[in-house]
């Protein structure tokens, strides 16, 4: 410790800032007279002494060089090509390295090794969620699934895992839910004039928050219903404002910025909105609310909570939360799954035909297809696998964090440090995918033509923060992608040689907006 007396009438300011290990570093500003210059020096000469103690005796994992206080920031700007641009820096810096950001660390761990290492074999360590501030503006801390932790998260899990399987329970089971969505979409190809073609994003993504209306409200929309879609493009909103690597989140100071201020307000209006939305499905369900007949999972969770067995966690706030964290994690990632799907329909006709001969030989023609054919149409499913693996529309896991200091592959991480884990990299691994740029269904079958399921494929994420929405989604991708092939034909409005199959970064990765064909099949 060094200890310096300065008369207190020399101080000019006092500035404090907090390191990871918890430590405070104080810089005390002498005199007005020294100037800008002497005040940059002492803040750039503060952080270089907080990043040095950060690492000093410590191995931490290597890479790209920090700027003074601003750290890696400039990495993070949005970038349609972002998930390329942390792959290769793992080829750079290999599969484990750090950024900074202000004073957090962020370690991005790349292969599906390294990942399962962290997420799965240490997964105590690694499975808590980071209070960052922009994905919980306008919401309690601790509340909801998604960035929670703890006993709150791991009982709401638990809840909604339950309840996700239930359905079944209502009026309607799951699987004729989809069927009802499936029928909408079939009505718009027939519909549409085949030469023009269809931009069918929009349709998908109504139909996958259409099947979360269901589970949640028991009842579905009409696509054009004002209700529904005021509800959807307000969740589109608080979809784009979550920014789990928003400079708000790292640096307090550009909250009060116009932009962090606009972040602030528009996400703020959004929550509002789609509470009020839910806040009048809630009552009317606590109004009508039958204890012998469940509807659907806003009745399940009125259920837990008049049963008292947990007050403090069956809670008004935990019930919109979870809520908003089904709708946000459901909807979009099934519906840009299925849009991947369809893209390499077009791309890939040879691969579309064997798809469209074998649901012919299972299921013919005179029914749709269902539930039940699973595990006979091992080539379509091996298709579905290699798409998700191929199309990534999850390039990253959501942000974890460090729990204690521990060590990855001989690397010190942290404790607090946001860790990520690049799934994209996981699916381009050498070691479980030759040649993992070619798209080859046949990947996922053995040598007796059957359906096997390799290491290496973690589309859903790895470990206790896997989605929990898995089973929901590959019920969704097997039936919209089994029926619409069964009855159309997807080709190119172009030449097909101009379509690409090209990913935009944003929070999903997305094809670019691309038009197809649907021709109906005999
Ligand atoms: C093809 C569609 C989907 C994909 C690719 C996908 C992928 C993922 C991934 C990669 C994570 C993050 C795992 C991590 O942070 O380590 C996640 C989390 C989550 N997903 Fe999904 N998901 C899909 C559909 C769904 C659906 C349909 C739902 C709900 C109905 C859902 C609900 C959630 C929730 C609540 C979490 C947070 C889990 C937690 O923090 O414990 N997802 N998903």
């Amino acid at each position: 410790m060094l200890t310096v007396l300065i008369r207190k009438s020399d101080v000019h300011m006092l500035m404090s800032s907090q390191a990871m290990d918890g430590t405070e570093y104080y810089l005390i500003f002498l005199a007005d007279r020294l100037g800008l210059g002497t005040f940059l020096c002492a803040i750039v000469t503060l952080v270089l002494l907080i990043l040095w103690v950060q690492s000093s005796g410590k191995n931490l994992p290597p890479g790209p060089r920090p700027w003074p206080f601003i750290g890696n920031t400039i990495l993070f700007q949005k970038d349609p090509d972002g998930y390329l641009k942390y792959t290769n820096l793992a080829s750079k810096y290999g599969n484990i390295y750090k950024l900074h950001c202000g004073f957090t660390i962020i370690v991005m761990i790349n292969g599906y090794d390294a990942i399962h290492e962290a997420f799965t074999k240490q997964d105590d360590v690694f499975s808590d969620r980071p209070q960052l501030f922009a994905p919980l503006i306008g919401v309690s801390k601790g509340t909801g699934i998604t960035y929670n932790s703890g006993l709150r998260w791991k009982t709401l899990r638990r809840f909604t895992l339950q309840a996700l399987r239930d359905f079944g329970v209502g009026k309607l089971t799951l699987e004729e839910r989809i069927g009802e969505e499936i029928e909408v979409i079939f009505e718009v190809f027939s519909k549409s004039l085949v030469e023009e073609g269809i931009r069918v994003k929009p349709y998908l993504l109504s139909a996958t928050t259409n099947i979360i209306c269901s589970v949640m409200f028991g009842a579905r929309f009409d696509y054009k219903d004002t209700r529904f879609t005021e509800l959807t493009s307000v969740l589109e909103e608080i979809f784009r404002l979550n920014a789990p690597i928003a400079k708000e989140n790292f640096f307090p100071v550009t909250r009060w910025f116009p932009s962090g201020r606009e972040l602030i307000r528009r996400r703020t209006a959004a929550i509002e909105r789609v509470k009020a939305y839910l806040a009048e499905a809630i009552r009317e369900h606590e109004e009508t609310f039958d204890h012998s007949s469940i509807r659907d999972f806003i009745d399940l969770y009125i259920k837990a909570k008049r049963d008292n067995s947990n007050p403090e966690i069956f809670t008004e706030s935990n019930m919109y939360k979870v809520m908003v964290d089904l709708f946000l994690a459901g909807g979009e990632t099934t519906g840009t799954s299925l849009d991947w799907a369809l893209l390499y329909m077009v791309c890939y006709p040879n691969i579309q035909a064997t798809c469209q001969r074998e649901i012919d030989q299972v299921v013919g023609s005179s029914r749709h297809v269902g539930l039940s054919d699973r595990g006979k149409l091992d080539y379509v499913e091996a298709t579905l696998l290699e798409i998700q693996r191929i199309s990534n529309t999850l390039t990253f896991s959501l942000p974890h964090i460090c729990n204690k200091d521990t060590k990855l592959y001989g690397y010190d991480i942290p404790k607090d440090a946001i860790v990520i884990a690049n799934l994209y990299s996981a699916h381009i691994d050498p070691k479980y995918w030759p040649e993992p740029e070619k798209f080859r269904p046949e990947r996922f079958i053995d040598e007796n033509g059957k359906l096997f399921r390799k290491d290496g494929f973690i589309p859903f994420g790895d470990g206790p923060r896997i989605c929990i929405g898995e089973p929901l989604a590959k019920m969704e991708l097997f039936l919209f992608f089994t029926n619409l092939i069964q009855r159309f034909s997807f080709t190119s409005v172009g030449p097909r040689t101009q379509i690409s199959t090209r990913g935009i970064q944003a929070l999903t990765l997305t094809p670019l907006p691309y038009k197809l064909m649907a021709v109906r099949r005999s």
